[in-house]
């Protein structure tokens, strides 16, 4: 018999899982509110124009070849994602202190990262949110980090544990990581206020930690690519070193293509230049080196003005018909005259709404409604439309009467 005869069945994913039951659903009024990934009002998947215009331009450049890329990726697209979420003027860029390398989106990114640290910093001990994105935890404890929390999420308020982050981080060991959402928090959809990322910025500053950004949304939050990078920006500006993951999968739409880059801002040139050199020892036995495809069409963007002007346009598009799906919703609940307090639907930014219904409730949405999310509450907004809403607030209306 097979040697394999051990290995057990795996759970599915808590939240790639749900796609998973959503496929095998037969129910012609079942809802994706899983996966938080972008659909159109037709509820289709959307591959944005400014894609597609890359793509013809990549096609048809013959001077294009498939052949490997360097360890740390594409180079123009290394330096034009540390200018997108560091600023175009930022000082870490003009000084060379940051070293960026292209990375499996943001996942991999963030893989990298604590590949890195666990090698190379004393401290092995990191801080994430409670709650925060699924995958966070595993991808930090296999690379041989411990994960510790610090409070986030108040379900009282449905808002930021501001005194809880505070406490925690004041509490935590001197130059341990700390992990930090850029925007769009995931998810609560909670952010904080420009005031409160000052004080955390000091308390991390004046504890030594090091902070880790997780940037997958910039752009999705307030629309603008700017504003949702001012957390990382407000850090890197006071000259401290910090870690930026960056994902490309929502906010270009190219989720398949796996695109994203770990920045790391350094004190100096010199240590910058070593950091990278040790980050090739961590990609080249990874992965050795990343896919070309998805990054070309992220520096053809991204280097071309009319291009990168049409697709700040387009995800503000993208941003927006979230923001209406949340008034919808918020509406439609009222109209019910749904009990409790549902500000928090439109109060939220980012992809996704924490609902507060409970697991009990949650089940109850995909059994008798066949609507798709994960346990813990939330749902994706893009997976709503105009059409779908008012089956939403029913499922929600009567699972909580
Ligand atoms: C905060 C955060 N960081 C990183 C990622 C990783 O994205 P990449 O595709 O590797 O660039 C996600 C995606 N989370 C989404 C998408 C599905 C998933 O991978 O879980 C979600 O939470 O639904 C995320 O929400």
């Amino acid at each position: 018999d097979s040697v394999f005869t051990n290995v057990v069945r795996a759970p599915e994913d808590p939240i790639l899982g749900v796609t998973v039951a959503y496929n095998k659903d037969p129910s012609p009024v079942k809802l994706n509110l899983g996966v938080g990934a972008y659909r159109t009002e037709e509820g289709k998947p959307l591959v944005l124009n400014v894609v597609r215009q890359a793509e013809k331009l990549l096609v048809n450049d013959r001077s294009r070849v498939k052949e490997y890329l360097p360890i740390v990726g594409l180079a123009d697209f290394n330096k034009l994602s540390a200018k997108l979420i560091l600023g175009a003027d930022s000082p870490a860029i003009l000084g060379n202190l940051v070293t960026t390398v292209q990375c499996l989106s943001g996942t991999g990114s963030l893989r990298v990262g604590a590949e890195f640290l666990a090698r190379h910093y004393y401290q092995r001990t990191i801080y994430i949110p409670n709650p925060t994105w699924g995958n966070h935890g595993k991808i930090f404890t296999l690379a041989g980090l411990t994960v510790k929390t610090y409070r986030y999420y108040d379900p009282v308020t449905r808002g930021l544990n501001f005194q809880g982050v505070l406490e925690d981080l004041g509490s935590a060991p001197s130059g341990a990581i700390v992990l930090l959402h850029a925007c769009a928090h995931n998810p609560t959809g909670v952010d904080p206020t420009r005031e409160q990322w000052e004080q955390i910025r000091r308390m991390i500053r004046s504890k030594s930690l090091l902070p880790f950004f997780d940037s997958a949304y910039q752009g999705f939050a307030s629309g603008s690519l700017d504003e949702d990078a001012q957390s990382v920006r407000m850090f890197v500006a006071d000259g401290g070193e910090c870690f930026i993951a960056q994902s490309y999968a929502k906010n270009m739409g190219l989720y398949g293509e796996r695109v994203g880059a770990l920045s790391i801002v350094c004190r100096t040139a010199d240590v910058a230049t070593r950091v990278e050199s040790q980050l090739k020892l961590v990609i080249r036995p990874m992965y050795s080196n990343p896919p070309i495809h998805g990054a070309s069409i992220v520096s053809t963007i991204l280097k071309d003005r009319n291009l990168y002007q049409e697709w700040t346009l387009e995800l503000k598009a993208m941003a927006d018909r979230i923001i209406t799906m949340r008034k919808q919703l918020f509406d439609a609940l009222r109209a019910r005259e749904t009990p409790g307090d549902w500000s928090h639907i439109i109060k939220q930014i980012g992809m996704f709404t924490f609902t507060g219904l409970n697991t009990k409730q949650v089940t109850f949405m995909t059994t008798e409604y066949h609507i798709y999310m994960t346990s813990d509450g939330r749902i994706s907004m893009a997976g709503l439309s105009s059409r779908t809403v008012p089956h939403l607030a029913d499922a929600i209306h009567a699972s909580v009467t």
